[in-house]
């Protein structure tokens, strides 16, 4: 059945009527109420929406990180919905990256050491030439041996986007990525994705409140208590912002 629907491959990741609720009838929280989207291969989403409209729920459910209460969430031809906890440490961990907004950097690695150490844990073979290549675009060439502790915030998160894509994951989720950086160190990150996605066919889904940091984006999807509401192809932060409003109002 997983991915029965698609005869060609399936998009990156997608979710059908994907409900997640939080606690139970009296209290209950419904976070996501039947949401229906999809992210195509090497493209760049970012995903917004008032506060609580249920962004990080949608996130994390993506990302194997909580579960579904009822749907689907696809990783490719993968349902991930249906898989054990063992079986979805291990396609977190091959087949997924991750871009926090605090950058989670192993202190006492250095730079060079923080961004191979997830190929290290999965037992990949490194690929030399991805990482020279990565390195360089992002601009860490000269502070490989750097403790976090000697980079600005903006080259550590460098370090941890470069670290998310060496694997060539399926999908980068970056949940507020810019949310820690001064305005000019959080524009070159996102430069860095939307590069990525364009010229490495990355794909990202990116968590935003920042219309500025979602123009990068190919696509903008709003939710809004729980429901996808709209969508921008080809965002400007003006458009973003005024269906933003629109929606909060
Ligand atoms: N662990 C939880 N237990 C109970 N309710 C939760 C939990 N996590 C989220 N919620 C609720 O689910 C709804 C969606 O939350 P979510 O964090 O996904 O929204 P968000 O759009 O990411 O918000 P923000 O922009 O403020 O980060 C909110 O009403 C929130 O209070």
């Amino acid at each position: 059945m997983a991915g029965a629907q698609y005869t060609q491959a399936p998009p990156a990741a997608y979710t059908r009527d994907l409900t997640k609720v939080y606690g139970t009838s009296g209290s209950a929280v419904h976070a996501l109420d039947g949401v229906s989207v999809e992210f195509a291969r090497g493209a760049f989403t970012a995903i917004m929406g008032p506060s609580g409209s249920g962004k990080s729920t949608l996130m994390h459910c993506l990302a194997g990180l909580d579960t579904a209460t009822s749907g689907t969430v696809h990783l490719g031809r993968t349902d991930i919905t249906r898989l054990k906890d063992k079986e979805l440490t291990r396609l977190r961990r091959d087949r997924i990256g991750f871009i926090f907004q605090s950058f989670n950097l192993l202190p006492m690695l250095t730079a060079e050491q923080n961004i191979l150490l997830p190929a290290q844990i999965a037992k990949r073979t490194m690929d030399r030439e991805r990482f020279d290549r990565i390195v360089d675009v992002v601009g860490l060439r000269d502070r490989l041996d750097h403790l976090p502790s000697k980079l600005s915030g903006g080259q550590q998160q460098r370090v941890a986007v470069a670290r998310a894509l060496l694997g060539a994951p399926e999908v980068v989720y970056a949940d507020e990525p810019t949310g820690n950086l001064d305005s000019r160190s959080g524009a070159e990150v996102l430069a860095f994705l939307r590069d990525s996605a364009a010229n490495m066919g990355q794909t990202i889904v990116m968590v935003t409140h920042d219309p500025v940091a979602a123009a990068y984006a190919d696509r903008v999807v709003f939710l809004r208590d729980g429901r996808l509401v709209d969508e921008v192809h080809a965002p400007t932060a003006e458009i973003v912002l005024d269906r933003l409003v629109k929606l909060e109002s």
